[in-house]
């Protein structure tokens, strides 16, 4: 079963690191900068572990130390607890891993 869309403003309001994005869809966003190329590969490795896991995929780009995340839930449209728990865990891994903003 599709999980419950939630109240974006109040997904957001416990996620300070995030914001929504300006697209159509309703989504977190979060960008990440890291030291090189290799810590921030090294933080989608991490990610994409729990994504598959949870079969629950960020949409994300990088260049070289620069991670954007984009989260949603399609069926819902918008956003779930998949999410929050997704960005909840990509706040612990950027912080383990020093990342900025
Ligand atoms: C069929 C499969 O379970 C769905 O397409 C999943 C896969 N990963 C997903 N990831 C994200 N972020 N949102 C989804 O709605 C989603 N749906």
């Amino acid at each position: 079963m599709t999980d419950a869309r939630l109240d974006l403003a109040e997904a957001l309001a416990a996620l300070p690191a995030w914001r929504a994005d300006d697209g159509p869809r309703e989504a977190l966003v979060r960008r990440l900068v890291f030291a090189d190329f290799n810590a921030a590969f090294g933080f989608m490795t991490r990610v994409a572990l729990l994504a598959d896991k949870m079969d629950h995929h960020p949409e994300w780009s990088n260049v070289y130390n620069r991670v954007d995340v984009l989260l949603t839930t399609h069926d819902a449209d918008g956003v779930t607890r998949r999410d929050v728990e997704m960005a909840r865990f990509i706040d612990q891994v950027a912080e383990a891993m020093g990342a900025g903003a």
